[in-house]
């Protein structure tokens, strides 16, 4: 990793997001880890310069977009995707003491991780009340103490293990192999170096009162072959009727055929914003073939060129 070395993240010490961190960090002990009480302020950490990048979880495999973090990251803050983490998502129920799962009348998690249990909670404790807490780990801490804020919280096995809970059942979430995706964002700065496993995070306002504006831009990429990984549409907040494309692409801003699609793309919407370029995680290589790969567009530059000078 660089220089970097103070990383904001959605805390305490257990979330998912500091496994995701952990993940980038790979081993690096110099790195300070500084936890927050929510998203919005791990982020305003960056802009203040307080810390040098937020870890934020942006997809999850079953519900898709986490939207609020998206949209914060690229209509609020202004930052720049410089990584991205995978981390498979598996829930327990604890308890502070042995229970029957029958006595749970409370209990208390994340937003997200309520969302991925709705079916067991639905099947298995339906009269339970859902309390919601600022993070998973916020939540497990919270049965601890003189007043605990549930009788039960939803949170990871190592989290459980680490408070000394009891784990009541294991393996709750509703889709088995779920993964969430997280990002690591900085203020903007100088692009990681190519990898040839990359991905590219634009956003896109869709050009008004013209007609197949969004085949359009589709058309940029494909002739470029540049493949996308995600396309959301999403609200400027501007207005009813006015939408914006958060798109995900293969490949890095440094590769010509990537630079020459957002190029045209630059023509027909100039409020298009480059969200960074950054090393897959699953390091999946980008499939070009040498009609776009750099030597194809360099030669093709040479010809145009020679040409011009007569
Ligand atoms: O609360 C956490 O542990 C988080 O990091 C947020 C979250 C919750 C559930 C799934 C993915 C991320």
């Amino acid at each position: 990793m660089s220089a970097t070395s103070r990383y904001s993240f959605l805390g305490p010490a257990g979330t998912f997001t500091e496994a995701a961190l952990l993940q980038i960090l790979d081993g690096d002990e110099t790195a300070e880890r500084v936890p927050t009480t929510s998203v919005p302020s791990a982020l305003a950490l960056v802009d203040d310069g307080e810390v040098d990048a937020a870890m934020v979880p942006i997809e999850n495999s079953v519900e898709g977009g986490v939207t609020a973090t998206l949209d914060a990251v690229s209509v609020a803050h202004q930052l720049h995707i410089v990584a991205e983490a995978l981390v498979p998502i598996t829930f327990v129920v604890a308890t502070r003491e042995p229970m029957p799962l029958s006595r749970i009348a409370t209990i208390t998690t994340h937003s997200h991780a309520w969302a991925q249990v709705r079916r067991w909670a639905d099947a298995t404790v339906p009269e339970a009340e859902f309390i919601p807490a600022a993070s998973t780990a916020a939540g497990a801490r919270g049965l601890l103490g003189e007043e605990p804020a549930a009788d039960a919280a939803i949170c990871s096995p190592l989290v459980a293990e680490q408070l000394g809970l009891h784990v009541a059942a294991a393996g709750v979430e509703d889709v088995e192999g779920a993964v969430t995706r997280f990002v690591l964002v900085r203020r903007p700065g100088p692009v990681p170096e190519p990898t040839g496993a990359d991905k590219t995070t634009i956003m896109i306002p869709l050009p008004e009162d013209r007609a197949g504006a969004l085949l359009e831009l589709l058309e940029h990429f494909a002739t470029r072959g540049v493949n996308l990984c995600r396309i959301e549409s999403r609200p400027t907040g501007n207005g009813l009727g006015e939408y914006f494309f958060s798109i995900d692409l293969e490949g890095h801003i440094r590769e010509e055929r990537v630079a020459d699609a957002l190029a045209g793309v630059h023509r027909i919407s100039p409020k298009i914003r480059f969200l960074g370029s950054y090393p897959r995680a699953d390091g999946k290589p980008q499939q070009v073939t040498a009609d776009v790969g750099d030597a194809a567009f360099s030669a093709a530059r040479t010809w145009i060129d020679a040409l011009r000078r007569g």
